[in-house]
């Protein structure tokens, strides 16, 4: 008798586990990581082919897979103020970092001939770490600030020989406390030793979809805003603070601006 009652029930679990928000916050998660781990293991031969090792040109090859994952995670996004990417010749992208998804916006307005500063221990990431090496993606040693700052003075060099645009996230670390942190100076650095313009690219809040805290992933949208870009000609390293500080309230606003009720909600930083 028992047995007949529990058939339905045991029906139903698939649907409740499925409806379970916590239990779609870790399936997204893990298929996220997945499958960026077979992508990266598919692209890994592409690339190699292509261009016979590291090579910036196989961000076009990462970009190309990478599209369409946003679908899978019920993800949309919006992106405005294209025209400020037309740009000719090198330039520093500086964006907000809240996520590991933020790789999905990168790859949506990615243009060519970009790679990206990120922390060392992103290449032991398996197969990632290996398409970001094979990317021409800057690995710095956030523990060890000279080393950090030679490899940012030499990507500086790389940057104007062989027409490269770098994005880097000057927050330095990732940040989902519904504002911007205060901004590191490298990206400032890089690009008045390069002398190339910057090019601010907002993200709005993640705060209305994904909460790693309350572990809740639901399906949202999101609106990339890049920004006018802002030249760097004539400043010099006195001037890091500065454009720092103007490039933070510009950004800071933008955010504010493009993420409406979800920040105010979770309230916005001080900083
Ligand atoms: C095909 C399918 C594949 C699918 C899978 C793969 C998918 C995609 C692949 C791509 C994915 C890649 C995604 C990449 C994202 C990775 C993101 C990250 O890893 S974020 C973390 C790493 N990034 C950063 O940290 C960048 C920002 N940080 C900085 O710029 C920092 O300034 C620093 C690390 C250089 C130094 O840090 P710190 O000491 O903490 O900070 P400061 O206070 O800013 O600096 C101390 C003083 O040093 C001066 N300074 C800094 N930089 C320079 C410089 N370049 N030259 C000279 N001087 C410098 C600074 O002014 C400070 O001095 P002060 O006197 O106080 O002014
Ligand atoms: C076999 C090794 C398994 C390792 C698992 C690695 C999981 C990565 C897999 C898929 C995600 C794809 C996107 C990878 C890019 C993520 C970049 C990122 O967000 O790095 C964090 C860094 O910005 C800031 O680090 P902290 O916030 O200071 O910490």
């Amino acid at each position: 008798m028992d047995a007949v009652w529990m058939l339905p029930v045991l029906l139903m679990l698939p649907l409740l586990l499925w409806t379970s928000s916590t239990f779609v916050f870790y399936f997204k998660k893990c298929f996220y990581v997945a499958y960026m781990m077979l992508l990266a293991f598919i692209a890994m031969p592409i690339c190699i082919l292509k261009s016979g090792g590291r090579d910036i040109e196989n961000m076009r090859v990462i970009r190309f897979m990478v599209r369409h994952v946003k679908y899978f995670l019920g993800l949309r996004y919006q992106v405005s103020g294209w025209e400020h990417l037309q740009t000719d010749g090198p330039y520093v992208i500086i964006s907000n970092h809240q996520s590991s998804l933020d790789v999905l916006g990168m790859m949506e307005t990615l243009p060519d001939r970009c790679t990206m500063i990120a922390k060392k221990e992103l290449i032991w990431a398996g197969t990632v770490g290996m398409i970001c090496w094979l990317g021409g993606i800057v690995f710095i040693n956030r523990q060890k600030t000279s080393d950090a700052k030679n490899v940012m003075s030499d990507a500086a060099k790389t940057m104007l020989a062989d027409k490269i645009r770098l994005w880097v996230f000057p927050e330095g670390t990732r940040n989902q406390n519904g504002g911007l942190l205060p901004f590191k100076k490298g990206a400032f650095h890089l690009a008045i030793q390069a002398q190339v313009p910057i090019i601010p690219i907002v993200f709005s809040s993640y705060n209305n979809f994904y909460l790693r805290k309350e572990k809740e992933f639901k399906s949202g949208s999101i609106t990339l805003k890049i920004l006018p870009k802002i030249e760097t000609k004539g400043l010099t390293a006195d001037d890091v603070t500065t454009l720092s500080e103007q490039s933070f309230g510009i950004m800071r606003s933008a955010f504010l601006e493009i993420s409406g009720q979800t920040v105010q909600s979770n309230g916005p930083s001080t900083h």
